[in-house]
Parts: structure tokens; C-alpha cells; sequence
């Protein structure tokens, strides 16, 4: 009689702790990753070797590096590409968009977590930022060590996205990126080492906050327009026209911005110098280009500070746009998407100003 109820208690146990699970399973968030390659998914010959290969390792490779990673959320993994962020093309970045829109109108899905190279992260987290509609969390990560390196820091800015995507505090910030406890906008991040594990900064204004083993500390909503707000999209769009950025320097050649123009560009950044500058021969070719339709916008190489309208260059004059808070590489991206549609030259220096 005594076996008769040890064994019916054990067995009642057995049903409450999975009926538990499947509870638990169920409420924990989902989160979904997408990778893309990078060198959180590289891997070399040895722990200590500087040359490796981007885009190795498989998400569930990664997944499965952090264990701990299933107790915040409940993860799946879709491939989207295996490249390192060198190769990541806009074919790529529309698929990605495409994709977080689906995902973003699942009301199983809390959040999504993109693993990408970190060399062009800022364009593909700009863009989406753009023209990826929805409040939820969109997290960007990705490390300075591959997976196989001693000290790799791909697995714990793994676990710190994934908590991120999955915390409510963090929805209707727009696209972040979570790399080395801190969490940035993309309207704001910028690479700043080749090699080092703190590689972005946001110089202009500042961190949205810190994630520390998961536990994230929020400090500011990002001031421009973003998600919900944006106006742009790229709903069907399978290609984007071509823009070209053009560096400055002191006595830059000029037959380079005519010979963009010459190739179809439909826009031209000018990584100038100091404040969105460029020689008078420059200045010339940009205000034929402008005549001719060509959007040109003045950005700059310099790492901080705004380019203004009408400082140095009369912009209204030549028919020039200014970048305002955007770097070369974010201007490209923001000038590609708003010339999906024709647009007067004062509106897209509006967009400059608000996104
Ligand atoms: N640390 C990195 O992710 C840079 C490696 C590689 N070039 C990439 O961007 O994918």
C-alpha cells in the first residue's frame, strides 16, 4: 500500500514539475535571433591567433556557447547570411528588413536579436532604424574576438542582447546595438577602434544605457525619428539607387564628384573636412552635380560634432544639404531610402535634421 502512494506521489511530482515547464516555457519571452555573420560567428586555428575568419559558426554554435542564454527567453534562430559586415549588402539589409517586419507583426514574438559583423553594423542598424515600423526591442550584436579566442566576448554580449530584446524597458527605443555592457541607438553609435573589444562609442549624445550579465539600466529615449515615427519604407523595394561618398582632404581631386555623377550616382556624401568643408574646385563640381539633380550632402570625416547649414558654404547658393548629426556612412544609408522617392532638396534637409 505504502509503494502504491510513493509511487502516485512521484509521479504527481513528475506531472507538476513538467505542467511547470511547459507553463514557464510558454510565458518566457521569445526572441528570435537573426545572424548574419561577423566575427561573433568566426573562428580561428587557435585561441591566440590574430587571423581568422569571419562568419563560421552556426547560430546554434553561438546559442549553445551560453546556456544560461534559455533562462531569459525562450530563442529560435534563423540564418539570414554568413558574411562578414565587409560583404553585408543592401540585398541583405532589405532581407533583414523584410524578415523583422514579419517577425514584429508576430504577437508570439517579444523581440529580435540580430548578430552582425561590427565593421559596417552602423549602416544596417541606421537603416533599420528607418524603415523597420514597430516598438519592439531590435537588438544588434556582435564582438571583437571570435568565438574561438581566448577571452572571446561574443558570448556574454550574447546574453546581454538577448536580455535587452527581451526586457519591455526597452521597447520604443528604436534599433540598439548591446556590445561590451553598453547599449547605444544606432542613430548615434559609430566604430571607433579596428581592434579593440570597446569599439563603439556615441560620442554626439551619449549612451541609451548599460547591460551588465542582463540587467539593464536604461538612461534616455533617442531624440530623433525612428520605428513608429519614420515615415520611410521599404516595403517592396528590391533595390536601392546608387549613392557615393567622396573623401576629403587637403587639395582633393574634383573630377572625382563629376565622375559619380558620371556613373549614375542619384547622391553624393561628401566626407569633407572640418565642418562638411571641401576645396573651391570641389565646391564647383558639387553645384554641378546639384544642377543636374544629384542630391549632394556635406557631411564630415571629423568623428564628432554636427555639420550646419550656411557656416562656411552657402549651401543655399549651390543647392547643397548639410548632414547635420549624420556621419558619411549613416548619410548614405538615410540618403539612399528618402530618394526611393522623388523629393524636394529642402525636404530631404528636413529628414537630415530629424532622423
Ligand atoms: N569584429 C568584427 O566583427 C569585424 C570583422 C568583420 N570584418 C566583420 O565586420 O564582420
Amino acid at each position: 500500500m505504502k509503494t502504491i502512494i510513493q509511487k502516485f506521489r512521484n509521479m504527481f511530482t513528475i506531472l507538476l514539475m513538467v505542467a511547470s515547464a511547459i507553463v514557464w516555457g510558454q510565458t518566457k519571452p521569445v526572441i528570435v535571433i537573426l545572424a548574419t555573420g561577423g566575427t561573433i560567428a568566426g573562428a580561428a586555428g587557435s585561441g591566440v591567433q590574430s587571423g581568422y575568419t569571419s562568419g563560421q559558426v552556426t547560430i546554434d554554435a553561438m546559442v549553445n556557447a551560453v546556456p544560461d542564454i534559455t533562462k531569459l527567453a525562450t530563442i529560435k534562430g534563423e540564418q539570414i547570411s554568413n558574411v562578414g559586415s565587409q560583404d553585408m549588402s543592401f540585398e541583405i539589409m532589405l532581407k533583414l528588413a523584410k524578415r523583422i517586419k514579419e517577425l514584429a507583426a508576430d504577437k508570439n514574438v517579444s523581440g529580435i536579436v540580430i548578430t552582425h559583423g561590427t565593421d559596417t553594423m552602423e549602416e544596417t542598424a541606421y537603416f533599420l532604424n528607418l524603415v523597420t515600423h514597430t516598438s519592439k526591442p531590435i537588438v544588434l550584436v556582435g564582438s571583437m574576438r571570435p568565438s574561438t579566442a581566448v577571452s572571446a566576448d561574443g558570448p556574454l554580449n550574447l546574453y546581454n542582447a538577448v536580455s535587452v530584446a527581451a526586457d519591455p524597458n526597452a521597447k520604443d527605443r528604436g534599433v540598439l546595438l548591446v556590445m561590451n555592457d553598453w547599449i547605444h541607438s544606432a542613430q548615434t553609435l559609430t566604430k571607433v577602434s579596428t581592434t579593440a573589444v570597446q569599439t563603439f562609442m556615441s560620442p554626439i549624445r551619449g549612451l541609451i544605457g548599460t547591460s551588465a550579465y542582463g540587467v539593464n539600466e536604461y538612461y534616455r529615449y533617442p531624440h530623433n525619428r525612428y520605428g513608429m515615427k519614420s515615415e520611410l519604407s521599404v516595403d517592396g523595394v528590391t533595390a536601392l539607387p546608387r549613392v557615393d561618398i567622396i573623401y576629403g582632404d587637403a587639395d582633393m581631386p574634383a573630377d572625382l564628384i563629376d565622375a559619380s555623377v558620371a556613373n549614375g550616382a542619384k547622391g553624393i556624401v561628401i566626407a569633407g573636412v572640418g565642418n562638411g568643408n571641401m576645396n573651391k574646385a570641389s565646391l564647383d563640381a558639387c553645384a554641378r552635380a546639384s544642377k543636374k539633380g544629384v542630391v549632394v550632402v556635406r557631411s564630415t570625416r571629423v568623428a564628432t560634432g554636427n555639420v550646419g547649414r550656411n557656416v562656411e558654404v552657402d549651401d543655399d547658393k549651390l543647392g547643397l544639404v548639410a548632414s547635420y548629426d549624420l556621419n558619411p556612412q549613416k548619410a548614405r544609408i538615410l540618403l539612399s531610402v528618402a530618394l526611393l522617392k522623388p523629393r524636394k532638396l529642402d525636404e530631404i534637409q528636413t529628414m537630415f535634421y530629424e532622423y
